[in-house]
């Protein structure tokens, strides 16, 4: 029978099931033959399957629970430096595109899909237009030059001061500390209360088992979840998070009890103006709701950006905090050591605790923190960029405009040429002659006019956690961390840190140390 004939009489549900299948089916393989053979990317390198479609590269984050560092490891051994990871897609792997991509002359905007999981446009961070994003972080930035964190470093030094305590008692006890979850519970309390004049105390819950903080590293572990299905129509996204939420108990993406409280904060600010002369310090809801620059806010919109901070300012220096405590424990006390010697030589009395700028003249420490910061990465995902419309010249290649581009920061720091034996945990590399060019290559704190903002502030609390908990205390591995750098081969910060979820996301044992306080 002829099919109009067929469709005038009406369809049965499973003709209309299996002509819309049909369709569907049509549609992907067409789309996939266009991408492979005709697209204008058609001519970079890299598997067929990654070009034809964007969900080979969902189905590895989200289904195989792959990280696409490790795959793309691979595919540049055997590509070569550039590889096309998805239709409208490239990773590079070469240094010197890493400063074309992210140099201070750029103006690319942020990647839609990306950074759809922390939302669109709410904050500086997940601007994606870059002219967008310039004026917002113009608004919050005098909140973190330097000169800001300099004044305001006590508050650091207080947040510290609380841990330390808490970890004298946990010692009196007779307990470990879990390093990693204490300078998360610090950085997130020295956050808020240098972003917001309070302090969550999160430092002070049992274990170091913050809601507020959990909250935060929960939604870390989803994020490649919601980074491919957010791209779906709604009715999809749905069935997919419920059928995830059962089998990977992923989670709703978090409102979290702290933005609340910043809302409230906000909203009290805007209705007494006057409210804001009694916080203890300058915040940054002050420089977000002085109007002299010719912005004005939302309560939503200064809410959101606040928030923000603190989703940015948590995990990035604890990880690196905690990684360089780790890995400067796990070599039978000589880094250890060496720290302390040099922290005494400027600290000789507990009680005279030295201020940022001495612990900044400290070679070693300098050192140690950088080597932290180079093997915890900043972020893990590459940080992908939308190639302009007039395209652009990559590592000799030409871009078209439209195309998606990034470099992971995996692929600068673990360069062999940049560093030797990348994988080690070794602060002499910054102090060896000619260190001084090394500086460029760490970019934890990515590069261009996207850069984090927070890099002052990062850097203060870097110096002052590493230096507090070394000079302060007796520090070693408990038996079980200990191990495992005792196993051959011995574990790398790689593979502690080893899940792209965006930022690095720790799979791996709790990291305990004993810390007896120190007597001098
Ligand atoms: C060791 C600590 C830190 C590291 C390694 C780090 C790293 C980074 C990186 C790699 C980016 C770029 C992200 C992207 O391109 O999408 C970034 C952006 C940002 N960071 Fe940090 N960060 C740290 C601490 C902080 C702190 C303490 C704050 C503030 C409280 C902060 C606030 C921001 C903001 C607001 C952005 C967005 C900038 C923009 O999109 O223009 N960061 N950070």
């Amino acid at each position: 029978m002829n099919v109009w004939a067929r469709i005038s009489e009406g369809w049965t549900a499973r003709e209309v099931i299996s002509v819309a299948l049909l369709t569907l089916t049509g549609y992907v393989v067409t789309a996939a033959l266009y991408n492979v053979y005709f697209h204008p990317l058609s001519k970079f390198p890299g598997p067929r399957l990654a070009a034809s479609s964007w969900l080979w590269k969902a189905y590895l984050e989200v289904i195989k629970g792959e990280s696409i560092l490790d795959r793309l490891s691979k595919l540049h051994e055997e590509y070569g430096p550039v590889v096309r990871i998805a239709p409208d897609e490239l990773h590079f792997n070469d240094p010197a595109v890493y400063n074309e991509i992210y140099t201070a002359r750029s103006r690319w905007n942020k990647d839609d899909v990306m950074y759809a999981p922390f939302g669109k446009d709410t904050s500086i961070f997940t601007t994606r237009e870059f002219r967008e994003a310039k004026k917002r972080r113009d608004l919050s930035a005098p909140h973190f030059s330097r000169k800001t964190v300099l004044s305001l470093q006590g508050l650091i030094q207080d947040g510290i001061d609380e841990l330390c305590e808490v970890m004298i008692k946990r010692d009196a006890d007779g307990k470990t500390t879990d390093i990693f979850r204490a300078f998360r519970c610090l950085d997130f309390d020295n956050v808020s209360s240098f972003c917001f004049g309070w302090s969550e105390h999160a430092i002070q819950a049992p274990d170091f088992n913050s809601a507020a903080v959990e909250e935060l590293q929960h939604s870390n572990k989803d994020f490649q979840f919601w980074k491919h299905f957010l791209r779906f129509p709604l009715p999809v996204l749905l069935l997919a998070s419920v059928y995830f939420r059962i089998k990977h108990k992923i989670r709703p993406l978090p409102y979290s009890t702290v933005y609340r409280r910043i809302k409230k904060q906000i909203a009290t600010y805007i209705d007494k103006p006057e409210e804001l002369d009694k916080t203890p310090h300058p915040t940054v809801v002050h420089v977000l709701m002085d109007s002299s620059h010719g912005t004005k806010l939302s309560a939503t919109a200064m809410a959101e950006e606040a928030s923000l901070f603190l989703i940015a300012g948590t995990d990035t220096t604890s990880n690196a905090s905690a990684l360089g405590t780790i890995f400067a424990l796990s070599d039978d006390g000589y880094m250890r050591d060496k720290l302390k010697e040099e922290l005494k030589s400027v600290w000789p009395r507990l009680e005279d605790k030295p201020s940022l700028e001495v612990l900044e003249s400290l070679p070693y420490l300098k050192a140690v923190c950088k080597e932290s910061l180079r093997l915890s990465h900043g972020a893990m995902s590459p940080l992908m960029r939308v190639v302009p419309q007039q395209g652009a010249v990559l590592g000799g290649h030409y871009v078209p405009g439209g195309t998606k581009v990034g470099m992971a920061h995996t692929f600068v720091h673990f360069n062999p040429t940049l560093f030797p034996e990348p994988h080690t945990f070794r602060p002499e590399r910054w102090l060896e002659p000619g260190a001084e060019a090394l500086d460029t290559w760490n970019v934890a704190f990515s590069k261009g006019p996207r850069s984090c903002l927070g890099i002052n502030l990062a850097w203060c609390e870097l110096y002052m956690n590493i230096a507090h908990i070394f000079r302060r205390f007796d520090l070693k591995l408990e038996q079980g961390v200990q191990k495992l750098f005792d196993n051959k081969p011995p574990v790398r910060p790689y593979d502690l840190w080893h899940r792209d979820c965006f930022l690095p996301y720790l799979d791996g044992a709790d990291l305990l140390v004993y810390a007896t306080p120190s007597i001098d």
